[in-house]
């Protein structure tokens, strides 16, 4: 898989282009999402689904689109099986009665789950080799520098149910580690290509009604070498209902989370920005903003 990534991201930018621009799905260079976000990397997202994976593979790889698509539906299947026996023993850690709790809205083969490439190019060469003079533009502006780097994908959590990161062996992936005063600081985690790098989603955190949290976190562009992540992220059906579990209701952990349809969420978060706390919008009986709820009754 790391083997198809890296082949494709070593096209001339115009092949590459053929493949996007990303909406969500496909190619993209620098452009994140819908709402104006950015970073120092150049990507590929797709659908798991086989149908869709064959349909892209046609563009994305036109010397061997057949093998692309085994190769990115044999390592689905993989990352897949190993997702579901993690959230198998969660559940069974949990003293759940049922272990399929999490797992069987990942199963299921409408599952909304998609598979990510990001590449995080050395220097400023992101879809343009012509770029290269070290500064990190968008539109004629500079990007945001991190304090120490620049940053290639930023502050955000993963709105799904589990995702499950491997990369090369180039650092870069931070998780923020927060205090109890709403600060937080960075935390490396070093690149390991033998080892995956598991990532509680929102939708998991609201299943376990805040027992298990989604950790915040980003990936900084390595000045020097190239950095190729590879990111499952397992999510349920578009109909499925995301409500926290009534196990994990108990009256010193009351109710955090309303009731919502995977659906419901996505939209919410193609409607914001990446570093927005979506979850925020789905607490029970927290007072919510006017605007946030006049945002909830739009969806
Ligand atoms: C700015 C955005 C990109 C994103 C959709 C969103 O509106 C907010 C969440 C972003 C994110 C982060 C994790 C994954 O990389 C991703 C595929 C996802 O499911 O949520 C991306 C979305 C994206 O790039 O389309
Ligand atoms: O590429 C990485 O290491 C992190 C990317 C990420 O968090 C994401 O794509 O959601
Ligand atoms: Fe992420």
């Amino acid at each position: 898989m790391e083997d198809e990534g890296e082949e494709f991201f070593s096209l001339p930018t115009h092949e590459k282009q053929k493949a996007g621009p990303a909406s969500p799905l496909g190619y993209g260079s620098r452009n994140i999402g819908f709402n104006g976000d950015s970073g120092e990397l150049e990507y590929l997202l797709l659908h798991t689904n086989p149908v869709s994976i064959s349909q892209r593979a046609k563009i994305i790889c036109r010397k061997d689109p057949i093998k692309f698509s085994c190769v990115v539906n044999e390592y689905v299947g993989a990352v897949r099986q190993l997702a579901c026996e993690i959230l198998e023993m969660l559940a069974e850690g949990l003293g759940l009665g049922e272990k399929g709790s999490f797992s069987r809205l990942i199963r299921d083969t409408e599952s909304d789950s998609l598979v990510r490439l990001n590449h995080y190019p050395p220097n400023s060469t992101t879809g343009n080799n012509d770029i290269n003079d070290g500064l990190s533009r968008r539109n004629g502006s500079k990007i945001k520098e991190g304090k120490g780097g620049r940053i290639g994908f930023g502050e955000h959590s993963d709105p799904q149910i589990l995702s499950l990161l491997r990369s090369n062996d180039v650092d870069g992936l931070q998780i923020l580690s927060s205090d109890h005063h709403g600060g937080g600081v960075w935390v490396p985690v070093p690149a390991d290509p033998a080892a995956f790098f598991v990532n509680v989603g929102d939708a998991l955190q609201a299943l376990t009604n805040g027992r298990f949290i989604s950790v915040r976190h980003r990936a900084m562009a390595n000045s020097y070498s190239s950095r190729l992540s590879i990111i499952f992220f397992g999510a349920p059906a578009l109909r499925a209902w995301i409500s926290p579990l009534p196990e994990m209701i108990t009256p010193e952990t009351p109710r955090r989370y309303k009731s919502f349809t995977w659906a419901e969420y996505k939209k919410a978060m193609y409607s914001l920005r990446l570093g927005h706390n979506r979850l925020d919008l789905f607490h029970a009986d927290e007072e919510v903003e006017e605007e946030d709820v006049d945002f909830i009754k739009s969806i």
